[in-house]
């Protein structure tokens, strides 16, 4: 049986445009996400896709229906509750990567540790072991500019999972790269839901990323029109494994931190 959900919505209805514009972009989508599993939302262009996404990114408010995230309600919070949740609960990857060109790998992961509070050396420790796990352990120093698109995308994976939230959203995470590239990154996002037990949901159009993915949620016109689930194990290669707690769950950081040091 499933665990409890980690991000659950229920119901939800938003509407967009004022007047003769307004429109139902979302017209009651129910959608839980589980810890472990690679998630892929899909659909036609001006499906509901990107509004979701936001609403579940506790970007935008829904006009009604209900959001928990990590057991707690969403809906009808201040901007700075809002706020305070993502940074607890919630990473995110863009298309178009969004890093500082002006800063090294090491340095886009560590502005996004030092924003939330982290220890300056541990945010330090923290972007180095997040690079290393997402394959760029040889590029710590190198600038945004000299990095190709996958290893771009790869700086901005570390910059998401570096605090550990146990939700990541990833907004077309492959549709600037290649084939050879997209499946690359897809094949790392399914290792980042299944290694450390987090819940990735991916909003793509691609489907020849199906193959990497746990569940396939297609929506079509506002509603949720399907659900496909996987059930042959990806693997994961050697270098991306790292150590299990005895109990089979993933050793949190300072566990892991802790047992390295010993
Ligand atoms: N600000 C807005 N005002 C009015 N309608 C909007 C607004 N933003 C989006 N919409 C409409 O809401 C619907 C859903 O849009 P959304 O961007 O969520 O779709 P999408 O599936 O992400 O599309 P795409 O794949 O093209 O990015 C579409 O009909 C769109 O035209």
């Amino acid at each position: 049986m499933r665990a409890f959900p980690i991000l659950e919505a229920r119901q939800i209805v938003k509407e967009l445009g004022q007047g003769e514009g307004k429109v139902q972009a979302l017209k009651g989508v129910d959608l839980a996400l589980y810890e472990g599993e690679f998630t892929l939302l899909m659909g036609p262009s001006g499906s509901g896709k990107t509004t979701l996404l936001s609403i579940l990114g506790c970007l935008l408010t829904p006009t009604s229906g209900t959001l928990t995230l990590g057991g707690e309600a969403v809906v009808h919070r201040s901007a700075e509750d809002l706020a305070d949740l993502r940074r607890r609960h919630l990473g995110f990857i863009f298309q178009s990567y969004n890093l500082f060109p002006t800063l090294s790998a090491l340095d886009n992961v560590r502005l996004g540790l030092d924003v939330r509070g982290f220890p300056s050396r541990e945010c330090k420790e923290r972007a180095a072991e997040a690079l290393i796990e997402v394959g760029l352990g040889h590029r710590l120093k190198a600038y945004p500019g000299t990095l190709s698109g996958g290893e771009k995308q790869r700086v901005a994976i570390a910059r998401a999972i570096a605090p550990e939230p146990p939700v990541i959203l990833a907004d077309e995470p492959t549709a600037a790269l290649d084939t050879e590239n997209g499946h690359a990154i897809m094949e790392l996002l399914s290792c980042v839901a299944r290694k450390n037990g987090r819940a990735v949901l991916a909003v793509t159009h691609d489907p020849r990323t199906i193959p990497f993915a746990d569940r396939v949620i297609e929506i079509e016109d506002g509603i949720i029109s399907g659900e496909r689930k996987k059930h042959a194990a990806t693997v994961i290669p050697a270098r991306l494994r790292q150590p299990q707690a005895a109990h089979g769950t993933p050793a949190p950081y300072q566990e892991r931190k802790r047992q390295a040091h010993a």
